[in-house]
């Protein structure tokens, strides 16, 4: 049997995975599934969800449930949200457009990585191509991610681009000054095809463009070789060792900013209208100093692993997160290792506004494209709602911290 033969009707999102395990080029996998280091951070996402039972309630009608909720003010279909992955043409040729418009189907939020391979403009229209209907509540929201460059010129360009076109927040990723190792692309040089391309700087007035990004590329690997060939290594293999360490981590290096902090949150603050959204925290400390420079949104992340190995999951910082900005004007969300209605239930019970997935959208997309996002966002949808019903719970605001405990240990 192929690999392709041993694909499923998917009825899960482990379903999804497993077919895009058997069906992907082990390049795009590997850059898509790996943590970083062990995966000790990647594997406890998921696992810490199962480490929370529920506590439901029971003969309430539950005939009507409910999953509508709003963010910053935005009403949306439930709070199941699409996280900003990069590169979404590896999955599926259709990519961030096919996203776009699962979204909008769907009527949730959307973050578009600053890595993608469509552009800003483009990823939005398509997303606008879908007739709204009026018939169900809710609507699309499309928000950015945002990586700060060195270059501050080329970074408000694209905050500009983004405002221009209806992007609703940025969401300002702060766990990345320099690229988590992942030892499977280290492995397997991973490298993105030549034919996609990180569209948004692409743009002829863009100031950080492809050229740059192959430029930084060529140039740590002729500085790896001379390195080399100084040490008198000069072995291919030895070569090819370090050139692996140089291509995605090389762009970072060249081009995000390390010296980022809080004035540069300020900063960006000063220079948008937009509500501003921080990914990336994961400590009390952290969510305070955001809370007080006046962000409106907290996402609680550890970069699906894929940063820091041996950092909390992520459904296991959320509560010191949440009690630390507890009466602030600030909404919190989560993301990482969602993987079942029940996760989703668990988050909101601990007081997550709303969660987003990262990979399960990835492999939706290389599923069957814009249907298998959609197909994705609608099986964790009907999860959530079995969920609240089996709980007790009508509506979203039902959902409180009284349904879920820590441990199996009965409460005494
Ligand atoms: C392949 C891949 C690419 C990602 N690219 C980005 C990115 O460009 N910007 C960003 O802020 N986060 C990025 N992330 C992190 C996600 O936004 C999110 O935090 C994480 O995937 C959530 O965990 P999950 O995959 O378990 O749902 C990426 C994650 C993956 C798996
Ligand atoms: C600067 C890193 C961009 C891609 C990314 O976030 C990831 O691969 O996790």
């Amino acid at each position: 049997m192929s690999r392709k033969d041993q694909q499923l009707v998917p009825i899960s999102l482990t379903d999804l995975e497993h077919n895009a395990h058997v069906t992907m080029s082990i390049n795009a996998l590997d850059y898509y599934r790996s943590g970083a280091n062990e995966m000790q951070t990647l594997r406890d996402n998921q696992d810490a969800f199962s480490r929370i039972r529920l506590r439901p309630r029971i003969l309430r009608d539950v005939s009507k449930v409910d999953t509508t909720t709003t963010l910053l003010g935005h009403p949306v279909s439930s709070p199941i949200c699409i996280a900003p992955t990069a590169m979404q043409r590896l999955a599926n040729d259709a990519g961030e457009k096919a996203t776009a418009r699962a979204a909008a189907k769907a009527k949730t939020c959307m973050i578009l990585s600053s890595w993608s391979t469509t552009t800003a403009e483009d990823t939005i229209a398509a997303g606008r191509e879908i007739p709204v209907d009026t018939e169900t509540p809710g609507l699309p929201l499309y928000w950015f991610q945002l990586y700060v460059y060195k270059d501050r010129v080329a970074t408000e360009q694209l905050i500009r681009r983004v405002e221009k076109v209806g992007y609703k927040a940025l969401v300002i990723t702060v766990d990345t000054p320099f690229l988590g190792r992942r030892l499977a692309d280290v492995r397997n040089v991973f490298k993105l095809p030549p034919h996609m391309t990180m569209a948004n700087f692409e743009n002829k007035d863009s100031k950080v463009t492809m050229a740059t990004i192959l430029d930084q590329e060529e140039a740590a690997m002729e500085a790896a070789e001379a390195l080399l060939e100084k040490n008198g290594a000069g072995k291919k293999k030895e070569t090819r060792v370090i050139r692996q360490e140089s291509s995605l981590a090389a762009y970072v290096v060249s081009q995000i900013d390390p010296t980022l902090s809080w004035k540069d949150i300020a900063w960006v603050r000063s220079i948008t209208k937009l509500p501003i959204v921080v990914k990336g925290v994961l400590t009390a400390e952290d969510a305070i100093m955001a809370a007080n420079i006046g962000v409106e949104g907290i996402l609680v992340s550890n970069h699906g692993g894929r940063q820091l190995d041996g950092v909390l999951a992520t459904i296991d910082a959320l509560p010191e997160v949440l009690e630390a900005v507890r009466g602030r004007n600030v909404e919190v969300y989560l993301d990482g290792g969602v993987r079942k209605g029940t996760d989703v239930f668990k988050a909101l019970a601990l007081g997550a506004k709303a969660v987003f997935l990262g990979r399960p959208i990835l492999w939706g997309l290389a599923h069957d494209g814009e249907e298998g996002v959609s197909l994705a966002l609608s099986l964790l949808k009907q999860e959530l709602d079995l969920a609240m019903a089996l709980a007790g719970c009508c509506k979203i605001s039902d959902i409180t911290r009284d349904y879920v405990q820590y441990g199996h240990a009965a409460r005494l």
